[in-house]
């Protein structure tokens, strides 16, 4: 273990921002175009299992050329200083040229600045697929040009064994009087709105094969994200930034209304949930929340005026496509700490939203509503919001720690707010049942 010197801040250090490869070390970064090779998530090996894909495209990755831990309310800063000063002395032959080519980092983040631990992983090998392109990529510490591996399928993942869930910090109706307290201080006039989690522990027989919740999430959601970064896994809806060669984008959710099963029936809700006032108000927080973080970094900015419903298999989410110009050299990490917290995970005014959330919420949300995905060499990458996730306990791989939250707001009633966090928890849930 190296610590970092010079440039990073003392209290940085002191917080143990570690990097498990010396900073002088010499990146050599070779991406070369294959053959398709089958599914992505079906090239994961069992060991620490990294992806980001979306219909079948993303990247996937494995083996730890280099990793940053980091923890603090500085982490997104001294994690991209050290991505920058990896990809600045590397030496990158990339013979495909796309965002996610050349060197990738996965990386995942902690919702608050105190507890949780923050992370880039660098991978010793990246498989990527994008528009009918696939490519590998290979790392090596050692200065020397590394070979093509074989790229293959390995071996099917196990399903989890005799799952059993249980409540997390609070059962039902704890979690209930949180969010009635919650309300209470919204018609104070003590904030606008606030998100409040709840988390499920579940339990198999035996160590969990991640890579099995994994295909199941990207099989059964396919307009989610699929990640995994460093044990947190889950299909997100939710975008928080995308940076591709000067163009910005963002989706963002909230206001939510659970699936019947009855497709008309589903058409019906979505109608109305597209003129529901609470869900209206609500969403225009998150949507201003974002546009406004955006605005300092972008030199024009496209913001719809009426949000679309997002159809998920349990869920519809009111949802908001925001596409900008970047004008700076921000990185998409950059961006996703500017934008980090949303009022989709957070609340308006966000500062009054976070003292609540620490002050009544009672659960360590630890990476859960923080910004998960991938960086490049140019800065281009896609950092989702840590959402229908579970973290996998690093002290005991058979249980894992579901996650979901709620936007409450003046109108918000408790109980359908339990509902709506039981039906964002059936994702993972059911990923890890069968
Ligand atoms: C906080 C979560 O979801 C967020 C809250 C939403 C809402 O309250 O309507 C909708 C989508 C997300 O922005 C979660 O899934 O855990």
């Amino acid at each position: 273990m190296t610590p970092l010197t010079a440039a990073v801040p003392v209290f940085a250090v002191r917080l143990a921002a570690v990097t498990t490869v010396p900073v002088s070390a010499p990146l050599v970064v070779r991406t070369m175009e294959i053959d398709a090779p089958g599914p992505l998530l079906d090239l994961l090996p069992e060991n620490a299992p990294m992806a980001w894909t979306r219909r079948g495209e993303g990247i996937v990755g494995w083996g730890e050329a280099a990793r940053f831990d980091t923890v603090g309310p500085h982490r997104f800063a001294t994690a991209d200083r050290w991505w920058r000063r990896m990809v600045g002395t590397a030496v990158v032959r990339d013979e495909v040229g796309l965002p996610g080519t050349g060197p990738v980092a996965f990386g995942s983040f902690a919702f608050d600045d105190m507890p949780g631990a923050s992370t880039l992983v660098l991978p010793e090998t990246v498989v990527g697929h994008r528009g009918g392109r696939w490519w590998v990529t290979t790392v090596s510490v050692s200065g020397n040009l590394p070979g093509l591996p074989d790229v293959l399928a390995d071996a099917a993942p196990r399903r989890p064994e005799a799952v059993t869930f249980a409540d997390g910090s609070h059962d039902g109706t704890e979690w209930e009087r949180i969010v009635a307290e919650a309300v209470s201080r919204i018609n104070a006039g003590d904030l606008e709105k606030v998100v409040l989690a709840r988390d499920m522990i579940a339990e198999s027989a035996a160590r969990i094969d991640q890579r099995w919740p994994i295909q199941r999430l990207a099989e059964r959601y396919p307009r989610c994200w699929t990640f995994s970064v460093d044990g947190l896994l889950g299909a997100t809806p939710e975008l928080l930034v995308r940076r591709e060669r000067g163009l910005v984008t963002s989706r963002v959710l909230a206001g939510t209304i659970r699936r019947s099963g009855d497709d008309a029936h589903d058409l019906a809700l979505a109608a109305s949930l597209a003129r529901s006032s609470k869900d209206l108000e609500e969403h225009e927080y998150a949507v201003r929340s974002v546009a406004n973080a955006l605005d300092p970094f972008c030199s024009s900015m496209n913001v719809p005026e009426a949000p679309f419903v997002l159809h998920l298999p349990n869920v519809m989410h009111l949802a908001t496509d925001l596409a900008g110009v970047a004008s700076d050299g921000s990185s998409a990490l950059g961006l996703a700490s500017a934008l980090h917290p949303s009022a989709a995970v957070g609340g308006t005014p966000t500062s009054a939203a976070r003292e609540l959330i620490r002050e009544i919420e009672d659960l360590d949300r630890g990476r859960y509503a923080g910004p998960v995905g991938w960086i490049d060499g140019d800065g281009d990458g896609e950092w989702g919001i840590a959402l229908r996730c579970a973290a996998l306990d690093r002290a005991d791989d058979s249980r894992m720690r579901l996650f979901a939250g709620c936007g409450i707001v003046a109108g918000s009633d408790p109980e359908a707010e339990l509902a709506e966090s039981v039906a964002k928890l059936v994702p993972m849930r059911d990923a890890l049942s069968g």
